[in-house]
């Protein structure tokens, strides 16, 4: 039997970098998935196979090496989320190393090292074959790193002895609210591996899709009454979650009052980003009014985002390009590259937009929308196979 679970991505429409601090984020899932099928073996065929078709990386364990190299932790392994320590992060980067990492995708390798845990801790020894395959750019700032762990969580518990779920389902079913309490849990355990220090924001929008606040670990679904539209543009600027969040973290040591004082402004925003979007337009100059309003938020938190270190001169050359417009913009997920998302109030012509995307596109810039605040996870079983 295989299992294949998807994922979402999300956008931060406010608080990204805050709300590692313990400050209020908005964030909202979109319809691009991180998809995780999962066959198990007969006990006979012996390996782990792990196939990372966006990133080209192909990998095989036998089970014994991976007994062996993880025999400091006995098994069977806690069956309830469980942080990897230090000293087991080498060892699965010595099962990792053994596999001949190319040197050039190393920055990639914390993402096994997530999978070889959720996998050991949820399936223990189990032979296996997972493929991971994402419609989100990787290390991009709209979740991917979520999404996998949330998909592969969701996957793994979907086979273990964890979760009851009703396998008759024909098509994509979604958990009940403790099991993917539970699959948010572990994703949250895979997150900490990819990027040192997550809010949870990322991983419980991912589990539990539409548009969620989230401060301090705990999250509150907000009913958006706005529709929402959104232009993503890429910068293709690589950069990576976990050095950004460091960065801010540092900054905050060494400018305590003025970092307190910049992230209580960037939970006021996300504050009244979500009374706004819960409110019921009455008629079209109030939902404009709105829009304007969101505008001018999006303007300030990214001028925030500037301040505390997390923008960048292609984020910059976004807002600019799209300031021409009169249209807003700011940076989305932890920045220094990666995405940017622009306002498209309900008005807009196509014509302004079509012209946007092109100017964006002339500086190599790549633009796309996405459907704001769908489902969660969610699973399908395969008998066929
Ligand atoms: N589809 C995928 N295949 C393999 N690894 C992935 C995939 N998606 C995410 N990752 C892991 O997540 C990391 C990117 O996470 P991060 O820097 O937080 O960016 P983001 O979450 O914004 O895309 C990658 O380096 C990799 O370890
Ligand atoms: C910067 C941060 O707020 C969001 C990071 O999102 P992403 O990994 O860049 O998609 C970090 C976090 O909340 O864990
Ligand atoms: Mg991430």
């Amino acid at each position: 039997m295989e299992v294949t679970a998807r994922a979402p991505g999300k956008i931060i429409l406010a608080g990204e970098h805050a709300v590692v601090h313990g400050y209020t984020a908005v964030a909202s899932s979109i319809d691009l998935y991180t998809v995780v099928s999962l066959r198990l073996r007969s006990e006979d065929e012996d390996t782990v196979k792990l196939k990372l078709n966006d990133i080209g990386l192909d990998f095989s364990w036998s089970v014994g090496r991976i007994k062996e190299v993880l025999s400091h932790l006995g098994s069977p392994f806690s069956s309830t989320p469980t942080s990897c320590s230090l000293e087991t992060i080498k060892s699965l980067a010595t099962l990792v190393d053994e596999q001949s990492f190319p040197e050039t995708k190393i920055g990639l390798a914390s993402g096994v090292y997530a999978f070889l845990w959720l996998y050991t801790s949820i399936l223990g020894f189990k032979p296996a074959t997972v493929t991971v395959s994402s419609e989100l750019p990787v290390g991009a700032g709209l979740g991917s790193s979520a999404a996998y762990c949330v998909s592969l969580s969701a996957a793994l518990l979907a086979l273990s002895d964890s979760v009851k779920l009703d396998v008759s389902q024909k098509g994509w079913s979604t958990f009940k609210e403790t099991e993917a309490e539970l699959v948010n849990k572990w994703a949250f355990e895979g997150e900490k591996i990819i990027h040192g220090r997550p809010s949870g924001v990322d991983n419980s929008v991912s589990t539990f899709g539409n548009v969620i606040k989230f401060k301090s670990g705990v999250m509150t679904r907000v009913d958006s009454n706005m529709p929402l539209k959104m232009l993503i543009t890429n910068t293709k600027v690589g950069r990576d979650t976990k050095a950004l969040v460091a960065n801010v973290s540092a900054r905050k040591s060494r400018h305590p009052d003025a970092m307190c004082s910049v992230l209580n402004a960037i939970e006021a925003i996300s504050d009244e980003w979500s009374t706004i979007i819960q409110s019921h337009a009455v008629d079209d100059l109030y939902l404009s009014a709105n829009e304007e309003k969101l505008g001018e938020l999006m303007e300030m938190n990214q001028g925030l985002l500037l301040s505390i270190g997390v923008s960048h001169a292609s984020i910059e050359n976004v807002l600019q390009t799209s300031m021409k417009y009169k249209l807003a913009s700011k940076l989305t997920g932890a920045g220094g590259g990666g995405c940017v998302l622009t306002l498209l109030p309900t008005h807009i012509s196509g014509e302004v937009i079509d012209k946007l995307v092109e100017e964006l596109g002339s500086f190599g810039f790549q633009c796309f929308s996405a459907g704001i605040g769908g489902k969660g996870v969610q699973i399908s079983f395969d008998y066929s196979s």
